[in-house]
């Protein structure tokens, strides 16, 4: 059992939308798709992953390292004892040779791309779906059979006004989502406004979810919470700068309702310090570490494990990126939830085409792997990257 070929592809998601922070102007994202000598009812196995929005191509750390590092590797140092199948865990100390601790940086996200192809071959090899996999060997037995998603939209963009805001929103809710979250930080009364517009549309606060996208310092911070407290919002998400712990600490004495952040931290490292500096409350607030950008599945279990020993449920973990692995991760290994993109960020947004999204949950498809192929335009894109 051998991988034959690894190859990669930046692959742009630009559009007009922004966050408080940045555009999407010049945004891509690394596709790889991992060729194996295995082949299932006669088709050759293919493992594919791709790296979350937010973070641009790592084309450069993969063609310069992590690539080569894997297909040097002897045969043995990457299967399982049996040799039945990859080990995903052996190949992240492979990806991991000669890399120093701390400073991740974003070769986690190079690394992470690659083990979301691993863990879809692993799955294609054993012929099951990766969730029930990861329930096998790594929970109950039994995954979920349905998570909880929500839609994150409501974007800046060019000539949106709030009445198109709105349209946005209902459209969420006539998928069948339940929450919807939407972009805040660019001045609070403009803000305010556009919350109550959303809000006019949505059944409560309890439907709205709000993200600064780590624009504001201490005081503004706490100048909005003390506006959005009232509205009893889902949550205020990733309000100060992801690495200052304090203000997040601070910040939670002055917001009692939950508070959600993590998606721009690659690490169990920064995970565990944000766990034990940054105040985050393990009876409401949420985490969105992503693996797609973290070191992948291999950390993020690592991360669960953390997580764990701090009194932390696994349910708290609603991961940032909207993609299939993390749905996967939810099923199996018990997260509260997972974010989705309906209709942004294509073809990587949303889920298996003909599983509609049914009062906030999802549900996912009987095929082995993550499930790529069940979505047309996404296996389509990932396919060409394999030729
Ligand atoms: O706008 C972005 O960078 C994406 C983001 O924060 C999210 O999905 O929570
Ligand atoms: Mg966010």
């Amino acid at each position: 059992m051998k991988i034959i070929d690894i190859k990669e592809k930046a692959v742009p998601i630009k559009s007009s939308i922004s966050n408080a922070y940045i555009d999407f102007s010049k945004m891509n994202v690394s596709v790889v798709a991992i060729v194996t000598d295995v082949f299932k009812n006669g088709k050759r196995v293919v493992g594919y992953g791709f790296n979350s929005n937010g973070r641009y191509a790592p084309s450069g750390l993969l063609h310069e390292r992590f690539i080569p590092r894997l297909l040097e590797a002897e045969t043995n140092d990457i299967l399982n004892d049996e040799g039945s199948n990859f080990d995903p865990h052996k190949i992240w100390d492979i990806l991991m040779t000669g890399e120093k601790p701390g400073g991740h940086g974003e070769r986690s996200v190079a690394v992470g791309t690659l083990d979301m192809a691993i863990w879809d071959a692993v799955a294609k090899i054993e012929e099951k779906p990766l969730y029930q996999l990861l329930a096998e060997r790594y929970g109950d037995g039994k995954p979920d059979d349905k998570v909880f998603v929500y839609a994150a939209g409501g974007y800046y963009q060019p000539g949106k006004d709030d009445k198109m805001l709105q349209e946005e929103m209902r459209g969420y809710l006539n998928l069948g989502y339940s929450v919807v979250k939407m972009k805040i930080g660019n001045g609070l009364e403009e803000d305010l406004r556009r919350i109550e517009a959303v809000l006019e549309v949505v059944p409560s606060g309890q439907s709205l979810a709000v993200d600064v996208n780590g624009r504001f310092d201490l005081e503004t911070a706490i100048r909005y919470a003390e506006k959005l407290e009232p509205y009893n919002l889902f949550w205020y998400e990733e309000v100060g700068d992801p690495l200052d712990y304090e203000l997040q600490a601070e910040l939670s004495k002055h917001y009692k309702n939950p508070m959600a952040t993590g998606e721009n931290l690659f690490s169990m490292q920064d995970a565990r310090n944000l766990i034990r500096y940054g105040g985050m409350r393990p009876d409401r607030d949420y985490l969105q570490f992503d693996c797609a950008l973290s070191y992948g599945l291999v950390e993020y279990m690592r991360i669960l494990d953390m997580l764990k020993e701090h009194g932390w449920s696994s349910r708290r973990c609603i991961p940032h990126g909207g993609h299939q692995l993390s749905l996967n991760i939810a099923a199996g290994l018990g997260l509260g939830g997972n974010e989705s993109y309906p209709g942004i960020f294509e073809p990587f947004g949303g889920f298996a085409d003909d599983i509609p999204v049914e009062n906030g949950y999802v549900g996912l498809p009987d095929v082995p792997g993550i499930g790529f192929e069940t979505k047309a335009p996404l296996i389509k894109l990932l396919r060409s990257v394999a030729e």
